[in-house]
């Protein structure tokens, strides 16, 4: 099925539960369970949303798929954009909740709240 942006971006097939359990067996192996509250990590997301931010300020509106973008700065935007899923998953996880399903759930809410018009 064609992507509904026009352009041909795939993303790797990672199951949320994977990244969720290598995510608890890094902070496990680091002792770092203790520093990982819901609170924290929620701090932590928005830290990283700051940073991502920062990439795109200044920079006026830009063409999606980043055509003009160097390869330096797409690989700083992924590592950007990386920091926000991995503390999601955490923050998803800390506060025992199952993400996957969460955000099935709600695109089929949305689907409801915005019917197609024809
Ligand atoms: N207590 C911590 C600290 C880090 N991380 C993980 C989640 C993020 O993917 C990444 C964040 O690491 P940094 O705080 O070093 O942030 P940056 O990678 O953005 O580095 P910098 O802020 O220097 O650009 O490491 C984590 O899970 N728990």
């Amino acid at each position: 099925m064609e992507s509904p942006n026009k352009l041909s971006t795939k993303f790797k097939d990672v199951s949320l539960e994977e990244l969720r359990v290598k995510l608890a067996e890094f902070a496990k192996v680091r002792n770092w369970e203790k520093f990982h509250s819901p609170r924290n990590l929620l701090l932590a997301l928005v830290g990283e949303v700051g940073e991502l931010s920062e990439i795109f300020q200044w920079k006026g509106e830009v063409e999606r798929g980043l055509p003009n973008w160097s390869n330096d700065d797409k690989e700083h935007l992924g590592e950007e954009i990386s920091d926000v899923l991995l503390y999601l998953v955490q923050l998803a996880d800390a506060c025992g909740l199952d993400l996957g399903q969460a955000a099935l759930s709600k695109i089929v809410k949305n689907a409801q709240k915005y019917p197609l018009l024809d």
